[in-house]
């Protein structure tokens, strides 16, 4: 994750967000059908960075099951959730509570890697006993969701559903459960700063309000609305670069919900560690040169490492040709 703070005044007021409903459903339809799904993405991922899905596919109760394994989780002592804290981000699974990584205001997280999942899941808690079949089944099912998007969004870009599948395929899956206590009185409390994702596309389930996105025409904070069975969706810094600028990652932070505790649960889909990624070619020419440097996950974790007391670690300024 990358922080991008610094370009918005953070006590703008805040509204509703006009987000996106995008019916993914209508993706399988007929052609016709489909190219209007694809066209109704591409214009809210140039325009926004962001938008919500419906009719996914995915479960009310798988949905609800893999928040209820996170909250169990955060439930337990903190001897047993700090038997997975580390300082090293290339753990497998990393527990921590607060703002060693500077952006972390007031949430406590577990992340851990979830595709390709047997390779995986030996190395997830053991304790809420549901925790593995729970996130398991929700990491197998979000990550198709984020697969068909992604198809969704290359064919947007004129690249065609194809493009680079099999980095797709074998690509990472980080999988960041979050927990956030209830608000104290004051209006606004940070309990993650603003930030955009490293990876190709996020994919957000949150058990209440808290999220919030930067509006770019008025370069304010809009919050997020939750709607029953829909999953939050943004575009990471790998998918600008990939697009050589076209479509831009998605600044976003979390606020603490005034009424009660929360949780949400990032999924994050990228290339495999060392696989970089370039702008595509067949988006650079004489008038639009490459924006970016290529650039890997590995590389990105090296650049946090670097930067971790440092409030200002940029992932995606430091990529700018
Ligand atoms: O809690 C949220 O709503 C946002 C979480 C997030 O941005 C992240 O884990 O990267
Ligand atoms: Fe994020």
């Amino acid at each position: 994750m990358s922080d991008l703070s610094m370009t918005v005044a953070q006590e703008q007021l805040v509204h509703l967000s006009p987000t996106p409903v995008i019916n993914l459903g209508h993706l399988n339809l007929d052609s016709v059908t489909r190219s209007g799904v694809i066209d109704e993405i591409a214009k809210a991922c140039r325009d926004l960075g962001y938008f919500q899905v419906i009719n996914h596919g995915i479960s009310q109760s798988v949905m609800d099951c893999a928040v209820e394994a996170a909250s169990d989780f955060f439930k337990l002592s903190s001897e047993a959730k700090e038997e997975f804290a580390s300082e090293d981000l290339r753990q497998p699974v990393r527990y921590d509570t607060s703002s060693k990584d500077s952006i972390s205001m007031s949430r406590a997280f577990l992340k851990h890697y979830a595709h390709p999942l047997s390779d995986w899941i030996q190395y997830w808690p053991e304790k809420p006993t549901i925790y593995r079949e729970y996130m398991g089944k929700y990491a197998v099912e979000v990550r198709s969701v984020a697969l068909q998007l992604i198809e969704a969004i290359l064919e947007g870009l004129g690249l065609g559903k194809e493009y680079l599948n099999e980095q797709f395929q074998e690509g990472s899956q980080l999988l960041s459960v979050n927990c956030y206590p209830k608000a104290p009185q004051d209006p606004v409390t940070i309990g993650l700063a603003p930030h955009s994702d490293y990876g190709f596309l996020t994919i957000l389930l949150t058990s209440c309000q808290g999220l919030e996105v930067v509006d770019r025409s008025s370069n304010s904070w809009k919050t997020v609305q939750q709607l029953p069975h829909a999953l939050h969706v943004h575009v990471g810094d790998h998918m600008e670069v990939l697009s050589n600028g076209q479509i831009k990652t998605a600044m976003h932070r979390a606020v603490l919900n005034p009424e009660e505790s929360r949780i949400s649960i990032a999924s994050i889909q990228g290339f495999e560690l060392h696989e970089k990624v370039a702008c595509a070619k067949e988006l650079v020419d004489k008038q639009n040169p490459a924006k970016y440097k290529e650039s890997s996950f590995s590389d990105f974790l090296d650049h946090l490492t670097a930067n971790m007391d440092n409030k200002h670690r940029n992932f995606l300024e430091s990529l700018r040709m």
